[in-house]
């Protein structure tokens, strides 16, 4: 298995309290520095990955701005193809590669709206993305390093299997609260400790009131 999926490193900002988004979605915990460090990061990956919530809540553009070098192939989950035709990502994609991977339950109109773009759509999975073929195709592509930014239930998919080699977590410094306020790993969660897996901190970085906390999988 190993050999056979791209190295995948986990890389999210939280706040003290483990939230990655407040209750109405405002997610800009880093600071300058820290998107610096992202970006440089970024320039050293085939590809960043990210879920549908995070795309339709943040519409971000996934780039590579604040350093130098290229920028990664951007790979969006999305069971039903639901992403907006006017977000960022489907807006650039004729200049920046874009995978949008799909489930065999996407609904017709939806696809043929995803084929009207010129992206790459793969399809996994009977009702959802299913993470383990999808990232065995990635690889067949040459996709060797993918990093994972997010949201919550895209990094509970990735812990829940297993499926990373390193972690990379930026603790900001605020205190978010809400039980509705999305946590830096969703889903079901594991009902012992002894399921997580386990993590060996590399290395811990100060960037002023930030640190960065760099982990790898056991
Ligand atoms: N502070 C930070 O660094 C970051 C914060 N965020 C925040 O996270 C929030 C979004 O997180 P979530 O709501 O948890 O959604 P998410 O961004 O993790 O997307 C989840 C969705 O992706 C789709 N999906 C398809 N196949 C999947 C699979 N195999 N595994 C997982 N997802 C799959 C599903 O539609 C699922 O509902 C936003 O508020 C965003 O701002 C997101 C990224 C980084
Ligand atoms: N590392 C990190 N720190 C934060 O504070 C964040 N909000 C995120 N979010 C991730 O970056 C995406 C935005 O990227 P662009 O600026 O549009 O290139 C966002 O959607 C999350 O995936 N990350």
């Amino acid at each position: 298995m190993e050999n056979s999926r791209p190295r995948i490193i986990l890389s999210t900002a939280i706040s003290i309290d483990g939230k990655i988004a407040t209750k109405t979605n405002d997610s800009k915990l880093s600071s300058k520095e820290d998107i610096k460090r992202l970006h440089k990061l970024r320039s050293k990956v085939d590809a960043i990955l990210v879920g549908k919530n995070t795309v339709s809540r943040d519409d971000p553009i996934l780039t590579v701005r604040y350093a130098k070098g290229k920028n990664p192939i951007r790979i969006i989950l999305d069971s039903q193809g639901t992403i907006s035709k006017k977000s960022k990502i489907l807006q650039s994609c004729d200049k920046i590669p874009t995978i949008i991977a799909v489930s065999k339950k996407i609904p017709q109109k939806n696809l043929e709206k995803l084929q009207k773009f010129p992206i790459e759509i793969i399809i996994t999975g009977k009702d959802y993305v299913n993470l383990k073929l999808l990232l065995k195709k990635l690889s067949k592509k040459k996709i060797k390093t993918i990093l994972v930014e997010g949201g919550g239930t895209v990094n509970w998919e990735f812990v829940k299997h297993k499926l990373f080699d390193e972690m990379i977590v930026t603790l900001s410094p605020f205190l978010v609260g809400g039980e509705d306020a999305i946590s830096y790993v969703g889903g079901s969660g594991f009902s012992k400790i002894s399921n997580s897996p386990n993590l060996r901190l590399k290395s811990v970085k100060r960037l002023k009131n930030h640190l960065v906390l760099h982990y790898e999988k056991l």
